[in-house]
């Protein structure tokens, strides 16, 4: 029997409308500032799309476009000045950097209480103890599909394939403190599809397009696929689709799955940051 596709589309929709009635409560709406540097063509469009879906939340869109030949301390002395702004709720610094400019000590510089990336060391902290913080949007939305759709992550058997900062680490711990059983691979793993064959929930976060084969699945499992490939047969995930679907009992698509959750998440996240101000204020 086929799987059950699981719409991201939909659950984002969803997550953008309640955003916005969570953005009518408050006294100010929040101003969020997205930082493009440079000309690459696909962070553009990711960066209208977000700048587009925070106006329609009822937000502040706060962008800066800068020319990607940006001095290093130009550019962290503009993330400092939006640290110290009150007008600014939250600071994405769209990625990748030009090649010249190093990425991690701009990201560290971010206020936590402004860091809608939820990428900043204090976040990740933050996380691992279980504290409020800004969780890394991706996962995040992961964990939002997972309960839009009923399926119980308490006690499951989660399988995270992928160590990246971004996505692999904080989707382990999001599912740790849900009480999954976490168990994480990576390209070292020995027998990848033994592993993965484990996991009631499998979340496939490994940079390789269609990694994931219907051998590394159990039957009736839940899949998610956090890649994204641009190939010449058009846009494809960490897993074979195809072939997983009919293993699988639930699957998310390529697109249409996780990507528009991230965009939805960083708005959540936006409220959840103008939130942890107005506690420290
Ligand atoms: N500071 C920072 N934060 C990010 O969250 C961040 C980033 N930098 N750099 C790039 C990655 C990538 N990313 C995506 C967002 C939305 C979709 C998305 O909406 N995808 C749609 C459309 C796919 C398409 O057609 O291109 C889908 O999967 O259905 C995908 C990928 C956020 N990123």
């Amino acid at each position: 029997m086929a799987a059950e596709i699981i719409d991201g589309k939909a659950v984002a929709l969803a997550v953008r409308e309640a955003v916005a009635a969570d953005v009518a409560t408050l006294e100010r709406p929040p101003g969020l500032a997205t930082l493009l540097v440079g000309d690459d063509p696909a962070s553009a469009i990711y960066v209208a799309n977000k700048r587009k879906q925070c106006e329609a939340a009822g937000m502040r869109d706060l962008h800066q476009h800068l020319p990607g030949d940006i001095a290093q301390d130009e550019l962290a002395a503009i993330v400092e000045a939006l640290n110290a702004d009150p007008d600014v709720t939250g600071i994405l610094l769209q990625l990748p950097l030009p090649d010249h400019l190093d990425a991690a000590p701009l990201i560290a510089s971010i206020h936590p209480d402004k860091d809608v990336d939820g990428l900043t060391e204090v976040s990740a902290g933050r996380l691992v103890l279980g504290k409020p913080g800004l969780r890394p949007c991706t996962p995040s939305g992961v964990i939002e599909l997972l309960d839009a759709y009923g399926v119980q992550i308490e006690g499951a058997e989660a399988v995270v394939v992928g160590r990246s900062d971004l996505v692999g680490k904080p989707q382990a711990q999001l599912l740790l403190a849900r009480n999954a059983t976490v168990t994480m691979c990576h390209s070292r793993t020995r027998d990848l599809p033994s592993v993965c064959r484990r996991a009631d929930i499998l979340v496939a976060a490994a940079g390789v397009p269609r990694l994931i084969g219907p051998d590394s699945v159990k039957p009736g499992a839940t899949v998610i696929d956090v890649g994204m490939h641009r190939t010449d047969e058009g846009l494809c995930g960490d897993v074979d689709f195809d072939a997983v679907s009919e293993v699988a009992g639930r699957i998310t698509p390529v697109p249409g799955g996780v990507g528009p959750m991230t965009i939805a998440m960083l708005l959540r996240n936006t409220v959840t940051a103008a939130q942890l101000a107005a506690v420290t204020a």
